[in-house]
């Protein structure tokens, strides 16, 4: 019911708005391969990674309209979620930063 639009190897992280400070997402340190999924039944949109490692989840974020998604650097981009948790994508590389940020602005332009 689900189909991957686009996969990128990234380091997920989130901002720990407390000590001002970046948090590997998940119990460990370690790349992801992340999506961005289309749910084909209800056109609904969301970021999922899993680590390499061991398939933890590390992102599983709903893309909601007017999502501000920030290209901070060609391969570090940044995005708040509806609870305003912040979360941050280091890329893995800048290939793989661009398709994932050219995925993620159409599927923001079709919201
Ligand atoms: C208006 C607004 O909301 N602005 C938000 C960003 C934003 C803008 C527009 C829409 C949505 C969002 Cl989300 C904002 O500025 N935010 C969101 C939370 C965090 C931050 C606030 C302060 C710090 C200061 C330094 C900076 C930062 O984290 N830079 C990175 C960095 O220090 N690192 C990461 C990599 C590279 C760098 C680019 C990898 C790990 C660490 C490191 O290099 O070791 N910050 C931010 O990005």
């Amino acid at each position: 019911s689900e189909q991957s639009l686009v996969s990128a190897r990234a380091s997920v992280m989130v901002y720990d708005d407390s000590h001002k400070r970046w948090l590997p997402s998940g119990t460990s340190q370690g790349i992801s391969k992340v999506h961005i999924y289309q749910h084909v039944i209800n056109n609904t949109f969301r970021v999922v990674g899993r680590k390499l490692q061991d398939h933890e989840v590390s992102i599983n974020c709903a893309i909601l309209r007017g999502l501000k998604y920030n290209q901070a650097t060609p391969t570090f981009h940044q995005w708040r979620d509806n609870r305003q948790v912040v979360f941050g994508l280091n890329f893995s590389s800048k290939e793989e930063a661009d398709s994932f940020a050219q995925t993620m602005m159409v599927v923001l332009d079709t919201l």
